[in-house]
């Protein structure tokens, strides 16, 4: 059947980046030299004046051709699912360069709908009720979002009439109660903006901008499947503390200077720990949590890493791993949009650089849900690669920075973040190049 081809060939593709994001953080960076010696294609010489900073992002963006040799150093075991294609992106990367070099001429009509859905208020004197008639399993937010700014800016100031521990999950959060009867979730920060963490991909706490920036790049995507998300600062000591559930309260203390700390109730929560306010408040994200009719579950991801640095993958030994996986449900199931949904996915999540998608979340006994991208604090359809063609350029840091000045922790990420994005979306369009060659042509590469 032809979708199951053309799906075939976004599986590959997807394989290549989940591997990707496998390999690139295995192992520490090496020197840059190192690294340039070995791409058959240097990153332009403009990401690479920029300060050691930039540098290191770059080191821990997708450098995974040198990774991929160094794992047969480890393993005694070659990639054979996906070497190919990485080294087949390669080749075609410098001349995706070359052809997209300057923004859309669209692009500015996009940014300016995007943000004008943000800025535009009043629009809904309900804004909680407008939300939950926007979410249904295939999409939580409409293209054109008339009253999105009423629903954030609900979500960045609405009353909190009580706070919970967080259930679900292995990191520090806190439930809130918003006035009106709205259920959110409060993710505190943990790093700076700039902190880099060492080690495996997975490794470290969720970062609270990650997930403002992750529902922007969503609603650039037109992969509307990233629950609302703002920036908030809460006062722990006026407005969570008084409303705080027992659970939650006895986690509380106070330091000597004045500032209040909390360490909540979860898999890595202890008092060691901790995060503290200012003294006055604390910053953190504020995630809208799905309305009741949309309960969500969670399956194992056909493409997850193995977790374990001497095992490889199925899909990294397989060759043949995706005709595997479309024997069986939901990935078989005629006309399932599953496995585009994947597709659209993985490309969100190397944007993001989140190697952590184990399981993913779809909504619980619809075959048709589009994958539910939670999370995100770490497809492909012909309108998604036109969307990303759209974005060639610099569009997508410029589009990003335009929408993320928009909330209220402005600015959400550092320049180095938004050029990474930049390069990330390059390495993407250099892999469906190169499909595109391999299969003979685009009919055989975009659903
Ligand atoms: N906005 C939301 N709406 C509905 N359910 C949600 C929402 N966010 C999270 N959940 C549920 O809570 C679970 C845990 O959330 P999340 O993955 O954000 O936590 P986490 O502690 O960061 O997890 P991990 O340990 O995987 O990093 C999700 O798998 C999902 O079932
Ligand atoms: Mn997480």
């Amino acid at each position: 059947m032809w979708w199951v081809q053309q799906a075939l060939v976004w599986l590959v593709l997807g394989a290549a980046f989940t591997a990707a994001l496998n390999f690139f953080l295995m192992s520490r960076g090496p020197p840059l030299a190192t690294i340039l010696s070995h791409l058959q294609s240097p990153p332009s010489s403009s990401s690479l004046e920029h300060h050691s900073l930039h540098q290191q992002v770059y080191l821990r963006g997708e450098v995974y051709a040198l990774r991929n040799s160094e794992y047969l150093n480890w393993n005694q075991k070659n990639r054979t699912g996906i070497t190919n294609a990485i080294h087949a992106l390669y080749d075609h990367l410098p001349g995706v360069k070359v052809r997209h070099r300057t923004p859309s001429p669209h692009l500015h009509s996009l940014i300016h709908t995007l943000r004008q859905d943000i800025t535009t208020r009043g629009v809904s004197s309900d804004p909680w009720d407008l939300a939950k008639k926007w979410a249904n399993p295939r999409s939580l937010v409409p293209g054109s979002a008339h009253g999105l700014g009423d629903v954030l800016g609900a979500l960045a100031t609405a009353p909190i009439i009580s706070s919970d521990v967080g259930h679900g999950g292995t990191q520090l959060k806190i439930f809130l109660l918003l006035k009106g009867g709205q259920r959110a979730v409060f993710k505190p920060i943990r790093y700076l903006r700039e902190e880099i963490i060492e080690g495996e991909i997975y490794d470290g706490a969720d970062r609270h901008n990650g997930e403002v920036a992750a529902f922007h790049l969503s609603r650039l995507l037109a992969l509307p499947t990233v629950p609302l998300a703002v920036g908030r600062w809460v006062s722990l000591r006026k407005h969570i503390l008084p409303v705080a559930s027992k659970e939650l309260a006895t986690t509380f203390f106070k330091m000597e200077g004045g500032e209040v700390c909390f360490y909540g109730v979860c898999y890595y929560c202890n008092k060691n720990e901790s995060v503290c306010d200012n003294g006055a408040t604390l910053e953190g994200v504020v995630t809208m949590w799905l309305p009741p009719h949309l309960p969500l579950t969670q399956l194992h991801h056909p493409w997850a890493r193995t977790y374990i640095r001497t095992k490889l993958a199925p899909w990294e030994e397989q060759p043949g791993y995706c005709e595997e996986v479309r024997q069986h449900v939901p990935y078989s199931w005629d006309k399932s949009p599953r496995l585009l949904d994947l597709m659209d996915a993985a490309v969100f999540d190397y944007l993001i650089q989140n190697g952590d998608r184990h399981h993913y979340s779809v909504i619980a006994g619809k075959l048709e849900s589009a994958v539910i991208l939670l999370d995100n604090g770490k497809r492909l359809r012909q309108t998604t690669y036109e969307r990303l063609l759209l974005l060639t350029g610099g569009g997508l840091s410029l589009a990003m920075q335009e929408l993320l000045n928009l909330d209220p922790l402005a600015p959400v990420l550092t320049r180095a973040h938004l050029l990474a994005l930049d390069r990330r979306l390059s390495h993407i369009l250099a892999a469906l190049s190169s499909c595109r060659e391999r299969l003979g042509g685009w009919h055989q590469v975009l659903f």
